[in-house]
């Protein structure tokens, strides 16, 4: 697993993609950390409609790629691969890979070990870009990195491997990051919020401690927290999409599940831990672990050696005919995986 070192929700911000090395924050505190600037991408604020009522725009300008077909199918369809290739170096790992994530969507990328599951969430972030072939989000085709100017306004967050919090700062600083810094909120609202939100994902009365005084289960909420938090006073709208990268590696089988169940309450379909309705509007995770597969996603997408060779519901995953999916389903030594 390739991990980033910052990881939480990206602001694209085509002005400011990366910090130097040391870095600080309004409080004066060291963060360093980041080679590529914390973003919440925005996407344009459009007028606040919920999210089960949320149609993609249509979009007039002409230099940018639109679907071409009108169907209520493709004004459904949040994210699409149309072809993707992505190598480094030598190695070529993304070799022509072809999907759709539908608006509301709980999808999981699975598939073994190098297989390029955490490269296609860095392209969906624009953190890499794809060397041929296309992604859309929403309609509009992603050509490039986070510094895409007509993708202002479009909010993905990333919730990585590794919780990635600043170890210096505290958890109200680090779920209260991006507001603290960026936003006009007074610092008691922020407060508040912060607050809020992390009860939202279970966790109260931690504000005040560091990292390093939370379990991993702990730090992996608050690194959910921090990319669900938004500036209720501005006029973007929550994350739209929300990526989990590897969201329980490392977690024993009850902290799994503990965060399992906060991606499935973190969703619109969902209900947070103080019993509101989730925010989030999709979310696509890339996990190994079955009970993940089992329990935290709806569909999924099957990846080896660089191409999607199965889709289908979580429940027909295990009764696949497949072999490839079998073979990995049972985690059996014999058949077309090789390590
Ligand atoms: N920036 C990079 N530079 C060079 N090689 C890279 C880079 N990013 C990824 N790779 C390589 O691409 C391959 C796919 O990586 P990726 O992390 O996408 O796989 P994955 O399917 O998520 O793997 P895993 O399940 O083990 O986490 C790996 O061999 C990795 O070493």
């Amino acid at each position: 697993m390739n991990s980033l070192a910052g990881s939480f929700v990206y602001h694209l911000n085509r002005r400011n993609a990366s910090y130097p090395s040391n870095w600080y924050c309004k409080s004066g505190k060291q963060v360093v950390q980041f080679s590529t600037r914390p973003v919440s991408c925005s996407i344009a604020p459009q007028s606040l409609k919920p999210v089960d009522q949320f149609r993609p725009s249509k979009f007039k300008d002409s230099s940018l790629s639109l679907f071409t077909e009108d169907s209520e199918e493709e004004t459904d369809v949040l994210i699409e691969c149309k072809d993707v290739y992505k190598s480094f170096g030598e190695k070529h790992i993304l070799r022509g890979v072809n999907f759709k994530i539908k608006h509301g969507e709980a999808v999981g990328i699975i598939g073994p070990s190098g297989t390029g599951k955490s490269t296609i969430l860095k392209i969906f972030a624009g953190l890499l870009t794809p060397d041929k072939g296309e992604v859309y989000i929403r309609g509009r085709r992603r050509h490039g990195l986070i510094s895409d100017d007509y993708m202002s306004g479009l909010r993905i967050g990333l919730v990585f491997q590794s919780a990635a919090l600043f170890d210096s700062l505290t958890v109200r600083e680090n779920v209260g990051f991006l507001l603290y810094e960026h936003s006009k909120m007074p610092e008691d609202e922020i407060k508040e919020l912060v607050a809020e939100t992390l009860g939202a994902v279970g966790l109260k009365g931690v504000e005040d401690r560091l990292p390093s005084e939370l379990s991993g289960g702990m730090k992996k909420r608050v690194a959910l927290a921090r990319s669900i938090i938004y500036d209720t006073t501005s006029h973007t709208i929550e994350p739209e999409v929300l990526l989990y990268d590897e969201p329980t590696a490392g977690l024993d089988p009850i902290a799994s599940t503990v965060v399992e169940d906060l991606i499935r309450s973190v969703h619109c379909k969902g209900e947070d831990a103080l019993g509101k309705p989730g925010k989030i509007a999709s979310y696509v995770v890339v996990t190994h672990q079955h009970s993940t597969i089992r329990r935290a996603v709806d569909r999924l997408i099957f990846l080896h050696e660089g191409k999607v060779v199965w889709e289908g519901m979580t429940h027909e995953f295990t009764s696949s005919t497949n072999p490839i999916v079998k073979q990995f389903a049972s985690g059996n030594l014999d058949g077309p995986i090789r390590y």
